[in-house]
């Protein structure tokens, strides 16, 4: 919950970490001035701001408790939205159900239970586009160009594969119905620090195959490095935005953030 007096905020209202020639690109996720929550009269995020141009990786870091999943959920339909907006390319979608948002091209891959551990990888991916079964073939052959390791593997049994298999898997089934966003919680999370590597290059691998990502990470350090721009939240609220290198080497975010989150980073 925010009362919004933080004293660190400041830069969001002139986009400053919004790269050279992203302002010509269109704008595909617009958050503005959004308060939500999940229990009547407490607010989790307050004038909360985000904004994805076409084709960026967006990080959201932050501490412990400062609403960055729930800044996901609030996109994704998950969370009510109580005040403000949140635009797919210029239409309204705050509010709406999960599966209406799918249809429109968002996906989302949730931290934990992502993958049914009794299906194989097939029939985990088949599942993502059981709304548009016409697309599944075709679907398969775009998971698999991006993630050759699952085409070998297809019958395995999901619940038989290591912590970041199940991650790919669980990407790659968000994937199947051809997302232009994609939001990710906490990709990173549970993993070895050379798993989480993996994870953090598959991440990669998904937005330059042109997909819009937006991804939550504990391990900011390392989310701040291949992200396009990052917004850091603290008490529910867009305390600082800027590219991945500005805030890498923000003092007033190294001092108050980075000091204490993904050092593991610097090892
Ligand atoms: N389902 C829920 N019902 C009520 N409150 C919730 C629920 N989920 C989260 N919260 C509360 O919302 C606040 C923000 O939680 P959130 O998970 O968004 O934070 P976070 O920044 O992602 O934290 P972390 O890095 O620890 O995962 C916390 O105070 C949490 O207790």
């Amino acid at each position: 919950m925010s009362d919004s007096t933080s004293a660190t905020s400041s830069t969001t209202a002139a986009e400053p970490g919004t790269p050279p020639g992203a302002e010509s690109r269109e704008i595909v996720v617009d958050v503005k001035k959004v308060t939500a929550g999940y229990l009547p009269g407490i607010n989790i995020l307050t004038d909360t701001n985000l904004r994805a141009y076409d084709g960026e990786l967006i990080g959201i870091i932050g501490p412990n408790g400062a609403g960055k999943s729930t800044l996901l959920k609030a996109i994704f339909g998950l969370v009510q939205v109580r005040e403000g907006s949140i635009t797919l390319r210029g239409e309204e979608i705050a509010n709406l159900k999960a599966n209406e948002l799918v249809e429109k091209g968002v996906g989302l891959v949730p931290q934990t239970e992502n993958v049914f551990p009794t299906l194989t990888i097939r029939e985990n991916l088949e599942m993502g586009a059981f709304q548009k079964p016409s697309m599944i073939k075709d679907s398969l052959a775009f998971v698999v160009d991006i993630f050759p390791a699952l085409g070998d593997r297809m019958n395995q049994v999901a619940g038989s594969l290591s912590g970041g298999e199940r991650q790919m898997v669980a990407m790659s089934r968000a994937l199947m119905m051809r997302p232009e966003v994609l939001l990710l919680d906490e990709p990173s999370a549970g993993l070895s620090p050379v798993r989480q590597d993996d994870a953090f290059m598959r991440v990669s691998q998904i937005n330059q195959a042109g997909v819009t990502t937006i991804m939550v990470e504990q391990n900011a350090r390392r989310c701040l490095q291949i992200c396009d721009r990052a917004y850091v939240l603290d008490q529910g609220h867009d305390a600082h935005t800027g590219t991945g290198r500005e805030l890498l080497n923000d003092e007033k975010v190294i001092g108050l953030y980075l000091g204490t989150l993904g050092q593991e980073e610097s090892a």
